[in-house]
């Protein structure tokens, strides 16, 4: 009797991957040479194995210099936020705008001591359809996982980031025995700012609430909306006395912001708690002693910073 239907299992395990043309970025031993169409076929099967941009073009640096001797392999995309650069700088180089039908993929730039020749150029071109799709597919993936983490209206972190980062800072802080701090911050009177001038007028001064805040902090400091008009920024490293200088320049920064409505500019303030990681604490605990500080810096006037006890 011949079942209906044959069932297997294949282990694709590190070996078989090698007899199937997949080779580990991490296998070390002498690159063989190989022919223009050889290494084609192999890189069109090696850059679908991920979906992330650096882990894309790190295989493709690696298995292109097999073919045409490279030094460097730069890559750019403003508009994805990526900025990568493998091996050691050189002096010559060639530049390719990457697009297909009209959508922009990034910049790729090959670098080394001595000029291409024009069978290099053409061997390098040809090598970079196969990068096309894989880098497409990793592209959209980062913009996925981007928007699944960002408040579209202000560009700034959502909860869901804000919980990731505060537990990956929190357990590093432990770590490594450095300080970390927040500020939880919300705008004063905002209501009232959504009365007088309407919804649209309330969502543009968070924006430009959002965009004062970021512009005023280091790159590694991070910046959530948390909630309607509350945002957190997340300060590694730092400790009660400079998380407290940054707020008072980021309060300085909102107080002195011209948001113009109807040609009048409104005056807008932010409130602030200020709270630093205890040794032991939990994130819930500082995240309770911040509001409690920004509850108290409501209390007392409002347009201010007030300490978690
Ligand atoms: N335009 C706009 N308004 C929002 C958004 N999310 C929350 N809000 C409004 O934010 C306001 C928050 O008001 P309250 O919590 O009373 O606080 P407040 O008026 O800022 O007063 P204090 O915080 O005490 O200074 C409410 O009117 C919400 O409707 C949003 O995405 N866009």
């Amino acid at each position: 009797m011949v079942p209906p239907h044959q069932s297997n299992t294949i282990d694709f395990d590190a070996a078989k991957l090698r007899r199937l043309g997949f080779s580990s970025a991490q296998q070390p031993g002498p690159l063989r040479a190989l022919s223009l169409a050889d290494l084609r076929r192999q890189l069109t099967l090696q850059l679908q194995t991920s979906l992330e941009a650096d882990r894309i073009l790190t295989l493709f640096f690696q298995e292109v210099r097999r073919l045409v001797p490279l030094d460097t392999l730069a890559y750019r995309n403003a508009g994805s936020d990526l900025r990568l650069e493998f091996g050691v700088s050189a002096s010559h180089s060639a530049s390719y705008r990457l697009s297909h039908e009209g959508e922009y993929l990034g910049e790729v730039v090959f670098r080394r001591g001595r000029r291409f020749d024009d069978q290099e150029l053409g061997q390098l071109e040809s090598l970079m359809a196969c990068l096309l799709f894989p880098l497409r597919n990793a592209l959209l993936y980062r913009a996925a996982l981007r928007s699944a983490l960002r408040d579209p209206l202000t560009d700034t972190g959502n909860r869901i980031a804000m919980d990731q980062a505060l537990q990956r800072e929190a357990d590093r802080a432990r770590r490594t025995l450095e300080p970390l701090s927040v500020l939880m911050l919300d705008i004063d009177h905002f209501k009232s700012i959504n009365d007088r001038f309407g919804h649209g007028v309330g969502d543009e001064v968070l924006k430009a609430i959002a965009t004062t805040l970021k512009a005023d902090l280091r790159n590694i400091d991070l910046v959530f909306r948390y909630g309607g008009e509350e945002f957190l920024v997340l300060l590694s490293g730092t400790g009660q006395e400079a998380a407290a200088m940054i707020g008072e320049r980021l309060r300085q920064a909102v107080e002195a912001l011209q948001h113009l409505v109807e040609g009048q500019a409104i005056h807008l303030s932010i409130s602030l708690g200020c709270a630093t990681l205890a040794p032991g604490e939990t994130v819930e605990s500082l995240l309770r002693r911040a509001d409690n500080a920004l509850y108290n810096a409501k209390r007392e006037g409002r347009n201010r910073l007030a300490f978690a006890g």
